[in-house]
């Protein structure tokens, strides 16, 4: 399974003024162990605004952003520090990640990202996800980071979003609030009734409150990713929710995955037309294979690596659509070609597909 882990401020302070080590260790361990199990983690964190806080001294706070960019980025490098050496402890290697909403409007950025994050989920790195809070203002901004983890698991496909919070779930009301509040087990939908338990922003160290996940809930359920949210103080909670104990409570994924996405490829206006010969059209149509270079007898239109192209059989009818690895230009170099040539032709390789069948819906 893979899994985006998104912890908030107030998890990893654990309701005190800073970085709760014993916290950041149990969080650590679990994320570990996880692995450990053979599934995928990737980690987004809050925490570098307070960290860049406690690392100078607790000055009293303006709440501008001027200020808030100046403690993350105080705060980033302190937040890595620590992560890195709890990681250390169990033997795990980690990268830094910073992200901003621009990252997932373009298309070359949010595909270099998500190359970015698979190989280091291929090398067994933890990839650890932040919003570049020192640069990112305004329309550039996310804004808060269960959103960012909503668009991380998009990003990454993957089955499963966890978010962990100083709540032990959703409530019927704020439970800050309402001492009568009881937990949700169990949301289907997110609908306007869902929309209304959530009360204005959350503690008053994290960012978003309850709205932010229930929106985060939205992004990732309709893209087909389920997600767990769950209370960052008990211990071994990322295994058992992993391990599918009920934990908090579940927003469950409207279809799955794949069908999610093939109703998006589906859904973009196909940007080019790409000709297939025939052994190329029997292995898409018939086998569901992927399409490789050497099948490619034709390249038309003018279109970037990532957007949606036709597939054409001999005959000129349409037999899928798909998502090409390749730009139009370096696609017409490499077509006829074998998959071992693309690099001796292009000096690079996005790998031996031009469209691999996880990114192709046949019609
Ligand atoms: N219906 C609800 N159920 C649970 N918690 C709620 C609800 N409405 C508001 N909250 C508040 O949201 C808070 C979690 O948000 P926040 O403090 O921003 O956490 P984080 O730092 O993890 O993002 C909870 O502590 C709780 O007070
Ligand atoms: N990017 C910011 C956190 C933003 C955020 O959403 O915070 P939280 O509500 O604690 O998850 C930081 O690192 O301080």
């Amino acid at each position: 399974m893979r899994v985006v882990l998104k912890l908030g401020t107030s998890v990893l302070t654990g309701g005190t003024d800073r970085l709760h080590r014993p916290r950041l260790v149990e969080l650590m361990r679990g994320m570990a162990a996880v692995r450990a199990g053979g599934h995928e983690v990737v980690l987004v964190t809050s925490g570098a605004v307070l960290a860049g806080w406690e690392t100078l001294g607790f000055p009293p706070r303006d709440r501008t952003l001027a200020e808030k960019q100046l403690l993350a980025a105080v705060g980033q490098g302190r937040l890595m520090h620590l992560y890195a050496l709890m990681a250390e402890l169990y033997g795990v290697n980690v990268a830094q990640v910073l992200l901003t909403a621009d990252d997932f409007r373009d298309r070359t950025r949010y595909l270099n990202a998500r190359t970015t994050l698979e190989g280091c989920l291929t090398r067994g790195v933890l990839p650890i996800i932040n919003e570049n809070d020192a640069v990112a203002t305004g329309q550039l901004k996310l804004g808060d980071n269960d959103t960012l983890s909503a668009f991380v698991a998009n990003l990454v496909e993957a089955d499963l979003l966890v978010i962990l919070t100083d709540a032990p779930g959703l409530y019927t009301a704020d439970p800050r609030q309402d001492p009568h509040a009881t937990l949700i087990p169990v949301v289907e939908r997110v609908t306007p009734d869902i929309w209304a338990l959530a009360g204005g922003a959350g503690s008053h160290r994290g960012t978003g409150g309850m709205r932010t996940k229930i929106q985060a809930a939205e992004i990732a359920t309709r893209a087909g990713t389920p997600l767990v949210l769950a209370p960052g103080d008990l211990e071994g909670a990322l295994e058992r929710i992993v391990a599918g104990e009920a934990l908090g409570t579940r927003f469950l994924a409207h279809g799955t995955r794949l069908e999610a996405r093939k109703r998006w490829i589906l859904a973009e206006i196909a940007a080019g037309r790409v000709l297939l010969d025939e052994g190329a059209a029997q292995a898409v149509a018939a086998r569901g294979g992927s399409l490789l270079p050497a099948g490619i007898r034709a390249v038309e239109g003018d279109f970037e690596r990532g957007q949606t192209v036709r597939l054409l059989a001999p005959d000129g009818h349409e037999i899928g659509r798909g998502l090409t690895r390749y730009r139009s230009g370096d696609l017409a170099r490499i077509a006829g070609r074998h998959s071992r040539e693309i690099e001796g032709v292009l000096g690079f390789t996005y790998g031996p597909e031009a469209v691999h069948r996880d990114d192709l819906v046949r019609l």
